[in-house]
């Protein structure tokens, strides 16, 4: 793994079992100030999942700690190094690997071609084999496609594509940006049984970013909330679900007693 020191002070000490530490970052577009001071931990082995409403902030943080947007301040701590600024391909070399919005397939490759393209930081032929084929094991519709062009899958295949490739790079923490968008409550659930199994089975840490805050919160093992640029609220997945907040604004319901004294459920229109 190449060293990828970058640029603000040596990186202080942190839990052991710790593995990403965003310390106070604040990422700009032009003069719009998107991210606002936010610090957050994501631990060995966790599924942390990332919530907000529209423009929060969720994609921003993600493309910062990817290297795709360079924060104006902060820190990103990653193996006992500072990786804020630090490039897309130094990150990935690190081991951190961003699936984005969008999935963003490479539509006129093959699956097996996009796949291939995930492990562009590697050489070793038979570990590239040996992963193509551990990716098909979790995806085995991508198998029985494998040379057809990523561009004619569904949106469900080419979210599992989009995955796929992301561990082709052998990463230790992936970053995944809205996974369920677009796709059937059926499929949703398919694609986070598949997130739970690669966390479980293959020992990856995982940061999604979710607007479909239940089937987010049930399979992470922590949350962070964040609203206009800021994290607002930071729990355990089981807490978080509990919460009256999120209940209301995430399942846009609000509990009251009805005159029987029996629960109901009506809609809330904000988050405050
Ligand atoms: N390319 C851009 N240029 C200027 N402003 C942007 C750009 N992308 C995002 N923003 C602004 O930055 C803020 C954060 O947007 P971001 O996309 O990170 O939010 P989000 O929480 O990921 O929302 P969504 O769920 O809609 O993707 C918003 O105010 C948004 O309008």
């Amino acid at each position: 793994m190449s060293v990828v020191a970058m640029k603000g002070s040596a990186a202080p000490a942190m839990a052991d079992d710790v593995v990403l530490s965003v310390r106070n970052i604040e990422s700009y577009y032009g003069p719009i100030m998107a991210i606002r001071g936010v610090s957050l931990e994501v631990r060995k082995g966790q599924i942390v999942s990332l919530l907000g409403a529209n423009g929060a902030g969720k994609t921003t943080l993600m493309k910062t700690i990817s290297g795709v947007m360079d924060p104006e301040k902060g820190q990103i701590i990653y193996g006992g190094n500072n990786i804020a600024g630090a490039s897309p391909d130094k990150v990935v070399r690190a081991g951190i690997v961003h699936v984005p919005e969008g999935r963003e397939v490479f539509p006129l490759l093959t699956v097996e071609e996009n796949l291939r393209m995930g492990a562009f930081i590697r050489s070793d032929n038979a570990g590239i084999k040996r992963d193509e084929e551990m990716v098909f094991s979790y995806f085995p519709i991508l198998a029985e496609r494998r040379h057809q062009a990523a561009g004619t899958l569904s949106g469900g295949q080419q979210q599992m594509l989009a995955i796929g490739r992301g561990l082709m790079a052998q990463p230790k923490v992936m970053l995944l940006d809205e996974p369920s968008l677009g796709l059937s409550p059926l499929l949703v659930k398919e694609i986070f049984q598949i997130i739970r199994r690669l966390n479980r089975e293959q020992g990856v840490t995982m940061m999604l970013v979710e607007q479909n805050a239940k089937v987010a919160l049930e399979v992470a093992d922590y949350g962070y909330v964040m609203e206009l640029g800021r994290i607002v609220m930071a729990d355990s997945a089981e807490r978080l679900l509990q919460s009256k907040d999120v209940q209301e604004f995430y399942l846009g319901m609000q509990a009251e007693e009805s005159q029987r004294g029996q629960k109901r459920w009506k809609q809330k229109k904000t988050w405050r």
